[in-house]
């Protein structure tokens, strides 16, 4: 007769599988609760404490460590000496372990969970049973997710044990689950201690979605979420319409998603393509910062993704239903607006709380060889600590473009220039290798209306020569940090043309 091990916390469809190892001629050998639910069903059940000999103690935090219990588990059963040594100390080989572990995850994510109460919650006995059992996969099988009791089950029917392709399989996927549940308890205490770059990086996250390829068709990919979601993001939007987001789809809405949540007092439009934006407006009503962000640049717009703060309209969703675009996200969509938008076959509809919420605290860039991890550019602007550096001052409507501009220039890949008025940019001169190249794309893209703009550059001027050209296209104010050596350089060309300039004292570089 062969042995199945079963201590599960989450005991839904245990009896069925319990029900099943029996016809199939197992006995069961069970913990505490999982005992008692098999014996209240009227179904044969051995108490672990039959087997170790020893009362389940501390609570519950010993109850399967035992050699008799992992010596059934570990023993070779190829290796004459481990097979004498289990004969010569009465232990019974397991053939089978069903365990599932404590909610730990479960339980640091109720609100205010005490400490106590997470610790009690590491689950010591389940993940060194499983590991056990899945070390000795050559003649143990082992079961940690409920959705492999069919196809174990199926097997048994079929050749009266498991095949060693599932439990080589089975044994990858306990390392996985137990590694990724002490990433969980590693990740919450090294929060408890306040430790932000441990010397080990233990982070863990769930396949959401595979994807159909990356960047390019020719690239595999598969989409990962963080077990523990700290914030509405792309990964847990609600996705109302359209076909499945693609690899460019998410990283496009998540930038989008990144600018819009800037803003907050007024209604915003934020339009983006390859991860930069290519418009952004405020206004009053979510129509008229859309036009803001359309007639920014109604070239680049085409096949963009698109991020809102307020409910899109319907008067908006005219506008949005007779273009191509790939991706809306909003924190709403009116009845008629989405009667009218799902209308639209290939439109993607993301929906997800947009309320101005700062990013996740830490960002995290992988390099060959390694993985770079900084905290997110966030800082409290405060305008009236600006410098103004030349002769003239910023007017007050000045000044209030040169801070909506300054809030969307940290967001475009650097070098970036980006110019416009205090409700929308006109012109975007994106990650190019020198500045004035990204001032001459932005003043192209903007045309006339460089006339009495602001500028906004993601850092110091290294020459006067960007401030020179701002001065040929009329350009009346300019931000950025500051921090040059050739600073006055570029205050004496800005006084030359009667241009005001303030400086932030804060660098914006995005790579
Ligand atoms: N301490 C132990 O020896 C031990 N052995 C198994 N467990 C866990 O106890 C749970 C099942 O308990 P019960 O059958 O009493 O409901 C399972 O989640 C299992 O992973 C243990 N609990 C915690 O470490």
């Amino acid at each position: 007769m062969k042995r199945a091990l079963i201590s599960v916390s989450d005991k839904t469809g245990i009896l069925e599988l319990v029900e099943q190892l029996i016809a199939l001629n197992f006995e069961i050998v069970s913990t505490g609760g999982t005992k008692e639910l098999i014996a209240e069903a009227g179904l044969p059940v051995i108490g672990i404490e039959e087997v170790t000999g020893f009362p389940e103690m501390l609570d519950g935090r010993v109850k399967t460590l035992h050699p008799l219990i992992h010596g059934g588990l570990l023993a070779r059963r190829d290796d004459e000496q481990h097979m004498a040594a289990v004969a010569a100390h009465d232990i019974t080989l397991i053939d089978l372990v069903v365990v599932n572990l404590y909610p730990f995850q479960a339980t640091i994510s109720k609100p205010d969970v005490a400490l106590a109460d997470a610790i009690e919650n590491i689950d010591i006995g389940g993940p060194s049973m499983l590991r056990s059992a899945a070390k000795n996969y050559q003649s143990v099988t082992v079961i940690a997710d409920a959705a492999d009791y069919d196809v174990v089950l199926a097997e048994l029917r079929e050749h009266d044990d498991t095949t060693f392709a599932t439990r080589q399989r089975l044994a990858a996927k306990v390392f996985r689950h137990t590694a990724a549940y002490d990433a969980l308890i590693a990740g919450y205490l090294t929060t408890v201690v306040g430790e932000e770059y441990p010397e080990k990086l233990t982070l863990t996250y769930n396949r959401k979605q595979a994807l159909r390829y990356g960047e390019n068709p020719h690239q595999s990919a598969s989409f990962y979420e963080e077990p523990i979601a700290t914030q509405a993001s792309i990964a847990t939007a609600d996705q109302l319409h359209g076909k499945e987001l693609s690899y460019n789809n998410i990283r496009d809405a998540d930038a989008a998603l990144q600018i819009v949540q800037e803003f907050t007092t007024e209604a915003a439009v934020v339009a983006v393509k390859h991860m930069n934006p290519c418009g952004v407006g405020l206004s009053t009503t979510i129509e008229a910062a859309f036009l803001k962000a359309y007639e920014a640049d109604p070239t680049s717009i085409f096949g963009g993704v698109l991020a809102f703060n307020r409910e899109i309209d319907l008067a908006t969703a005219e506008h949005l239903s007779k273009m191509f675009l790939e991706i809306l996200i909003a924190p709403s969509y009116s009845e008629a607006a989405l009667e009218l938008l799902t209308q639209k076959k290939n439109l993607r509809l993301l929906q997800l709380p947009i309320d101005g919420a700062a990013p996740v605290s830490h960002v995290k860039t992988s390099v060959a060889g390694g993985l770079l991890i900084q905290s997110s550019d966030v800082v409290i602007e405060d305008e009236s600590q600006w410098e103004v550096v030349t002769e003239v001052a910023p007017t007050a409507e000045q000044l209030a473009a040169l801070a909506f501009q300054w809030k969307v220039v940290k967001h475009i890949k650097s070098n970036a220039i980006v110019i416009g008025d205090h409700q929308q940019t006109v012109g975007v001169g994106a990650g190019q290798m020198n500045r004035v190249g990204a001032a001459k794309i932005a003043f192209e893209q903007a045309g006339e209306r460089t006339q009495g703009a602001v500028l906004a550059s993601d850092a110091f001027f290294p020459m006067p020569d960007t401030i020179e050209e701002a001065a040929k296209v009329g350009i009346r104010a300019i931000v950025q940090p500051g921090g040059s050596m050739k600073d006055q350089a570029s205050i004496d060309e800005a006084n030359k043309h009667g241009i005001a300039m303030v400086f932030t004292r804060v660098r914006h570089f995005k790579h």
